[in-house]
């Protein structure tokens, strides 16, 4: 509990300058209580004072009041829902910016380790259910325990035994509604994760739909997708069954509980020590707390639910690093391009090491060729020279400097990293190609795309630079995304270029082309070209050959070519895709 109260705190500081809105609100909500809960008193001095004694105007007197009673509880509850929805909305903005950048300082293995469709749920879902909280949760148990207490204060002056059996009836709708809160709330919490699941199986069949149907596993991936579908069908009607249970056993409570009053109050009316306004005021309490009574245990068990969304954003926030660098991290001045591995040790959070103690260095300039078999840590390589991991022991250093002491924004402009699959974004290819330098002038855009020889193909456009390609850039070619990712790294004019695999979803003659434009792009830059392809060997004058996370060969082309390992019998094979 201590702990719920813990997140519920940590939320409502969220409501900073909109406090005094939510404060309002709630106490406007508390007026709206009031106001409903008088209302059964003026019925039964309707009744008492002017129905039963025949005095008419008394009567209509009650009624101008009841109407005027109303009229304020509906202005109460338009100004109570609007002040707490706006607080609301305007705390859940500021928790959604809190997430959204944490889970841009996350660094590289927390979104290996987490499914996106959860990451997408908790920006999503979570908020939406915490916003529903903050607004329309808090509204309904403030106004419920407030209505109840108001009711009991006004049943307590009137007949006591009957208060007493509406105190019973209250004590167990209260009791029922908890136990469902308790027996539903985990239910619930599978449905969130199942939903998670579900958006993560949409997400990768709707990302991975060109392999889906060039192997035409439609089939496959629907059974996948139905499968988890079942799961998520069977968790919502195991929690409907409680749902419609208990939801709907206060109802019957309530039934029995007013037959009891009126069994009584009969009597008591006979008796004459219970008057007629008196008995139908208990029955129109009764029938005025139903609701909130029932809304009650559903609020109860949301606050529950709400508080665990919150605590999973605040997980989020708080496991992401404060900083993206340490405080001492500096700036890299004229970087000149030396790169070197002090005995890194490797091991991704899946338990799978990579590298064991590798050393490596490379001088400015150098233009390397870094080849082997498929999972021999080629990739990681170029990962941690751009420290989207980090080591676990030893040390990558750019010109002498260890790479977690560079600050990030040094280090991305002197280290350029390009994707075998670059991300092209659904936006203008000017803004594609500014993503990392948004206030770049034109003329530094196109001297960039002239470089990565795009520009031509860009100018062709009818929209030219403006042309806004398609989601993930459907639009263009293989080729073209390569390029447009190489004039976006040029942007920067990094002094080492980083390619992973550039030419392996390429055709022959795209292929061809691109390594002849690569020669003037890499010109005077360090470069590291992981490929399997021997056509990159012309670009290179250093070959590394790497096995099982370890460097086996390494030299100039003609140098390994005559060796007799490993390169030289990939030359012999037309390079490793041809083993
Ligand atoms: N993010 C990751 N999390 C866990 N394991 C990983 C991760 N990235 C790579 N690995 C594993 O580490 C090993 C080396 O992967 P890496 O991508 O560096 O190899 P590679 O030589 O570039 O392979 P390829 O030529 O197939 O691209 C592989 O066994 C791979 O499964």
């Amino acid at each position: 509990m201590s702990n719920s109260l813990k997140q519920l705190k940590r939320l409502l500081s969220y409501l900073r300058d909109n406090e005094l809105y939510f404060i309002t609100g709630l106490a406007i909500v508390l007026l709206m209580s009031y106001t409903n809960g008088i209302i059964p008193v003026l019925i039964r001095e309707a009744i008492d004072g002017g129905i039963t004694t025949g005095e008419y105007h008394v009567a209509v007197r009650y009624a101008l009041i009841v109407l005027l009673v109303a009229v304020l509880n509906g202005v109460f509850s338009f100004g109570g829902r609007y002040l707490l929805v706006k607080a609301a909305q305007y705390a859940v903005y500021h928790l959604r910016m809190d997430a959204f950048r944490a889970i841009q300082r996350h660094q590289m293995e927390f979104f290996d380790k987490t499914y996106s469709g959860q990451l997408i749920s908790r920006i999503t879902n979570d908020t939406e259910r915490i916003t529903r909280f903050l607004s329309f949760r808090v509204r309904m148990f403030v106004y419920s325990i407030f209505l109840i207490l108001v009711s009991l204060y006004y049943m307590i002056m009137m007949n006591v035994t009957l208060t007493g059996v509406a105190l019973v009836t209250i004590a167990v709708v209260v009791a029922l509604n908890t136990t469902y809160a308790r027996k539903v709330r985990p239910i619930y919490d599978k449905v969130r994760h199942q939903t998670g699941v579900i958006a993560s199986v949409s997400t990768g069949s709707i990302a991975g739909v060109k392999t889906i149907k060039a192997l035409s596993v439609e089939e496959n991936i629907q059974g996948k997708f139905s499968k988890e579908n079942e799961e998520l069908y069977s968790l919502n009607v195991e929690a409907t069954k409680i749902t419609a249970l208990y939801g709907n056993a206060p109802f019957l409570i309530m039934g029995t509980a007013m037959s009891a009053m009126l069994y009584y109050g009969g009597r008591a009316i006979m008796a004459n020590t219970l008057t007629v306004g008196e008995l139908t005021a208990f029955l129109t309490y009764m029938l005025t707390m139903t609701w909130p009574l029932r809304a009650l245990g559903f609020t109860i068990g949301d606050i529950q639910r709400s508080l665990a969304a919150a605590s999973r954003l605040f997980e989020v926030i708080d496991s992401a690093p404060a900083e993206v660098d340490p405080p001492d991290a500096v700036e890299l001045k004229n970087p000149r391009g030396k790169i070197e591995f002090r005995n890194v040790h490797l091991t991704y959070h899946t338990g799978k090491t990579v590298l064991k103690g590798l050393n490596l260095k490379i001088k400015p300039g150098e233009r390397i060729l870094i080849t082997g078999p498929p999972g021999s840590g080629k990739s990681t390589l170029l990962k941690l020279i751009a420290r989207f991991y980090e080591p676990e022991r030893g040390q990558v250093l750019v010109d002498d400097v260890d790479v977690r002491k560079i600050k990030t924004s040094s280090l991305r402009k002197t280290v350029a990293y390009i994707p075998q699959e670059p991300f092209i974004f659904n936006r203008s290819l000017r803004e594609n190609i500014a993503l990392a330098k948004p206030d770049a002038s034109m003329e530094e855009i196109i001297r960039a795309a002239k470089i990565a020889k795009i520009h031509d193909f860009i100018a062709s456009l009818p929209e030219g630079y403006e042309t806004v390609v398609g989601e993930k850039g459907v639009t263009l070619s293989g080729g073209q995304r390569q390029r447009i990712a190489l004039a976006r790294a040029l942007l920067l004019e990094p002094r080492i270029l980083l390619l992973d695999d550039p030419v392996s979803n390429l055709d022959a003659e795209t292929e061809e082309k691109l390594v002849g434009d690569l020669k003037d792009i890499l010109e005077g830059k360090t470069a590291l070209i992981v490929s399997q392809r021997l056509s990159m060997v012309k670009l290179t004058d250093r070959v590394i050959v790497m096995v099982d996370g370890g460097v086996v060969e390494d030299g100039s082309p003609e140098e390994l070519a005559k060796k007799g390992g490993l390169f030289s019998e990939m030359l012999g094979r037309g390079g490793w895709s041809g083993q």
